[in-house]
């Protein structure tokens, strides 16, 4: 059984090598679609019988460990240099640097990583996270599925 959680968050990025518009700092609404696998829990008297994982606690757990994080941040790579001078010359400005060009393909990437870690840790019957698709703009998004699922 999957189940998935829907969670939005708005952020900032620029490609710096993009050959058209996205060199220039800009942001998004993005949409990120978290799914679980795992068993429905069966267990007599539980919070949770008959679900796979409530889905407040999927979010409370998508909202500390990333997307909180993540919300109106600006999400740069470590090696824009230009934009990271500019954003450290404001104080307590929100920033997360990443390894790596914040496209949405790398960006689900971190996600994924970061939420695997997350919620493949939390009790629940063979609950382990199976995809995260995240939206850039409604037209174009990543799926990042756990390897060995398809
Ligand atoms: N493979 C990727 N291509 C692009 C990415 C990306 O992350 N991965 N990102 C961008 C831009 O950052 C931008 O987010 C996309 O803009 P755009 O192509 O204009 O998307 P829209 O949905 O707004 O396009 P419409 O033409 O309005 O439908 C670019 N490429
Ligand atoms: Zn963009």
């Amino acid at each position: 059984m999957t189940i998935t959680r829907k969670l939005e968050f708005d952020a900032g990025h620029r490609i710096p090598d993009h050959r058209s518009q996205c060199r220039n700092l800009h942001g998004h609404r993005y949409v990120l679609e978290i799914t679980l696998r795992g068993d429905v829990v069966e267990t007599e008297g539980a919070p949770d019988r008959g679900m796979v994982m409530d889905f407040a606690d999927v979010k409370s757990l998508a909202m500390e460990h990333l997307v909180s994080r993540w919300d109106h941040a600006f999400l740069v790579f470590e090696g824009d240099a230009r934009v990271r001078e500019f954003l450290e010359s404001m104080p307590e400005h929100k920033t997360v640097v990443l390894d790596r060009i914040p496209t949405v393909e790398n960006l689900a990437a971190v996600a994924f990583d970061v939420l695997a870690q997350v919620y493949d840790a939390h009790y629940g019957v063979n609950l382990r996270l199976h995809q995260v698709r995240l939206y850039e703009t409604p037209n174009c998004w990543a799926d990042v599925v756990r390897e060995g699922a398809l």
